[in-house]
């Protein structure tokens, strides 16, 4: 008789766009040839009544979601959610995101790592205030919205030169000052324990001359995933050549990509740094996303496929191991 190898069925609720750039056909193939098939989730109708799955990938908005996916699991306590509501929640304000780094300890030679000075404002009258603010912050800073759901709204940012820029501004805001970093940041994604690090263009350095400029502030949106042509119509200046730019120490990186994931207790995350010009060795980490553009990182079939590989089999040997204990209690007793 032939043996059957066992298979996973791996569950995924995405968003369309995310779907499309992530739901390949490579990545497809690759999972399936492994014993792991990949099966759509149609949130329109109740996930109860879906699967079985012995994993579900997740990265919807909304209480709907929220409630549909606790109701599976307390069904279906074997399930792997990856990763837990909870976990991602954390992710969905600027300034609870970002706590994390600083709980971080990580021993370094000549490196060192923090997050930028950042405040958060409720109301106008503080904003436009900058003697309330308290210390540390000043001009020039980045006004991002404090919250960050994956909306359009969310990632709508200024960088705001002086006080007159912030008349433009409305709260609840996070107000981070703007490091110079020489126009280049360094995207680590995250798979489980797999690390990998790209350099992608950024704003480029801000002068005291600008400073000293009439311009109030500039808005944008999204820069690292502007194209070419979007970059260079002169709004963002000319930019550096990525080419030239130093990656960070690989091993420095990679410790702060353990440690993050062991405080967020996430799976699927990038974060972006950024290298501190002032001081040179110093690196700022100034955002972290829950479950990235991944199709963007190179191999990224080989690397989701091996991952899901991996906590499905530890599962699996999970299972066997709770049932002989359970049988062995059963004898014993
Ligand atoms: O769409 P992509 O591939 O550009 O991925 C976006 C990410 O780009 P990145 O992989 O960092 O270059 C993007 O990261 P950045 O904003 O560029 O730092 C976000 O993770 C975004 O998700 P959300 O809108 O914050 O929920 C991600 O968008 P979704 O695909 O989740 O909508
Ligand atoms: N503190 C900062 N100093 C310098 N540049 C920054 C800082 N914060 C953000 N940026 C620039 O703004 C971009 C968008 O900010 P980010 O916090 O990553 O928002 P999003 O969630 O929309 O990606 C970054 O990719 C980087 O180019
Ligand atoms: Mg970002
Ligand atoms: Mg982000």
């Amino acid at each position: 008789m032939a043996e059957t190898t066992r298979r996973f069925g791996v569950g995924y609720a995405l968003a369309p766009k995310k779907q499309q750039s992530f739901i390949q056909d490579s990545l497809v193939n690759l999972a399936s040839e492994r014993g792991i098939d990949l099966v759509r989730i149609d949130a329109d109708k109740p996930l109860v009544e879906q699967g079985p799955f012995d994993c579900v990938l997740h990265k919807l908005c909304g209480e709907d979601w929220k409630n549909q996916l606790e109701e599976y699991s307390a069904k279906n306590p074997s399930t792997l959610v990856i990763d837990s509501l909870e976990a991602i929640e954390k992710l969905h304000n600027r300034i609870s995101m970002l706590e994390v780094v600083n709980e971080l300890e990580i021993e370094a030679e000549t490196e060192s790592f923090g997050i930028p000075k950042q405040i958060v404002i409720y109301e106008s009258e503080k904003l436009l205030d900058p003697s309330s603010w308290g210390e540390g912050v000043e001009f020039p800073v980045i006004a991002k919205p404090l919250v960050a759901d994956g909306s359009a709204k969310s990632h709508k940012m200024s960088l705001v030169f002086n006080r007159e820029g912030l008349k433009k501004l409305k709260p609840p805001i996070v107000l981070q000052e703007f490091v110079n970093h020489g126009g280049v940041i360094f995207k680590v994604y995250v798979v489980g324990d797999h690390v990998t690090c790209v350099k992608r263009k950024s704003l480029p350095d801000v002068s005291e001359e600008r400073l000293r400029s009439l311009e109030g502030s500039l808005s944008f949106s999204q820069v690292s995933n502007l194209s070419t042509h979007e970059r260079d119509d002169g709004k963002y200046y000319k930019l550096m050549d990525l080419e030239e730019a130093e990656m960070p120490p690989e091993s420095f990186i990679t410790d702060i990509a353990r440690g993050l994931r062991r405080a967020t207790k996430l799976h699927l995350f990038n974060f972006d740094v950024i290298r501190d010009t002032r001081i040179g060795n110093r690196y700022l980490v100034i955002d972290i996303n829950y479950f990235p553009g991944y199709a963007k990182m190179p191999s990224y079939e080989t690397v989701l496929t091996d991952f899901l590989w991996d906590v499905l089999n530890k599962k699996e040997t999970d299972c066997v191991i709770f049932r002989s204990l359970v049988v062995r209690n059963k004898q014993g007793s």
